[in-house]
C-alpha cells in the first residue's frame, strides 16, 4: 500500500461493523471492527469517511464523535432515488436500506442485465433491478441466525452448534433438521427470485453477499455468483465519483 491519501469506508450492519480503505481505484484493505480503539491507526491516513449505517446507533453516534474530535469529515450516504441508470423503487427513495441500495448501486456496476442481489445477513434481503437500470422493489426475511435463533426462543427446540456439515439433505436429527432447514429457507429465496427474474425478458443474473452467503451451494447454479463485499464496493464507487471531482 502507498501512502497516498485514502478513504475510509464504513458499513454498519445490524450485528457487525466493516470497514475498507478506497484510495479512488481500488479498495486496498478491508477488515472488521469490534473495538473503538482500532479506528485511530486507520484516522492517520484518511482525509474522509463514507458511513452506511442500518443499525446500531449508538455505535453510528460514537463514529460520528471521534471523527470529529480527529477532524476527519464524514459524509453519511442514504439510498438516493437515482443513481447514474439506477433507479430506486420505493415510494419514498430515503426508506429503503442503504445496505440493499449500495449493493444494487455494485452489482449493476458490473453487470448491465436483470439481476437479484440477495443479502444474507442477519436480515436475507433480495431486490430487483431490470437491465434498464430500474430496481423493482424486493424482499426483507429474517436471516439465517435469526432464523434459527427465533426457533430456540419460541420452542423447546435445545441449543445447538452448527454442525460441520451444512447442506439441505432431509436430517435424521435435531440439530441437522434445524440448520438444514434454515440452509432450505435461503436456498428457497434464491429459487423464488429466480422465478421472479425469468418473468421478465432477457438474461439474468443472481448475486449473493453477506455473511451467510458462504453456506450457500452458489457453483450449482451457473447464474448465481457472489459478489462479496457488496456494500463497501458500493461505498467505494460512491467515494470514488467523488475523488474523480
Ligand atoms: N467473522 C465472520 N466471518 C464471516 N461471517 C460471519 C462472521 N461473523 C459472523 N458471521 C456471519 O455473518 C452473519 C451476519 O451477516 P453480515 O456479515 O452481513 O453482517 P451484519 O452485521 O449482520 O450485517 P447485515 O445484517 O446488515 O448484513 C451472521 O449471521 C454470521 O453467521
Ligand atoms: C432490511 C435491513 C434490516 C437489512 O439489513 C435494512 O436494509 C433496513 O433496515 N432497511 C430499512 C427498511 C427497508 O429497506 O425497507
Ligand atoms: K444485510
Amino acid at each position: 500500500m502507498s501512502d497516498a491519501v485514502l478513504k475510509l469506508l464504513i458499513d454498519v450492519g445490524n450485528s457487525r461493523v466493516k470497514y475498507g480503505l478506497t484510495d479512488g481505484q481500488h479498495i486496498v484493505a478491508t477488515g472488521m471492527v469490534d473495538d473503538m480503539a482500532q479506528w485511530l491507526p486507520l484516522c492517520e491516513r484518511v482525509n474522509q469517511v463514507y458511513l452506511a449505517s442500518v443499525g446500531q446507533p449508538e455505535k453510528v453516534e460514537q463514529l460520528r464523535t471521534l471523527f470529529s474530535q480527529q477532524s476527519i469529515p464524514v459524509v453519511e450516504v442514504a439510498s438516493q432515488s437515482q443513481f447514474g441508470e439506477l433507479k430506486n423503487a420505493y415510494l419514498d427513495a430515503g426508506k429503503l436500506g442503504v445496505d440493499r441500495w449500495l449493493a444494487m448501486l455494485s452489482c449493476r456496476h458490473g453487470y448491465k442485465g436483470n439481476f437479484a442481489v440477495l443479502d444474507f445477513g442477519t436480515a436475507m434481503t433480495c431486490d430487483f433491478v431490470l437491465a434498464s437500470g430500474q430496481h423493482l422493489g424486493g424482499w426483507i426475511a429474517p436471516g439465517f441466525q435469526t432464523m434459527h435463533g427465533a426457533l430456540f426462543a419460541k420452542t423447546t427446540l435445545p441449543h445447538s452448534t452448527l454442525p460441520d456439515l451444512l447442506d439441505t439433505t432431509p436430517a435424521r436429527q435435531t440439530q441437522g433438521a434445524i440448520y438444514n432447514g434454515c440452509l432450505a429457507a435461503m436456498n428457497g429465496l434464491i429459487r423464488e427470485a429466480e422465478y421472479q427474474l425469468s418473468l421478465h425478458e432477457g438474461e439474468y443474473r443472481l448475486y449473493v453477499t453477506g455473511g451467510d452467503a458462504r453456506y450457500l451451494p452458489i457453483e450449482q447454479n451457473p447464474r448465481v455468483f457472489a459478489a462479496n463485499e457488496a456494500v463497501l464496493f458500493g461505498l467505494h464507487l460512491l467515494a470514488s465519483a467523488d475523488f474523480a471531482e
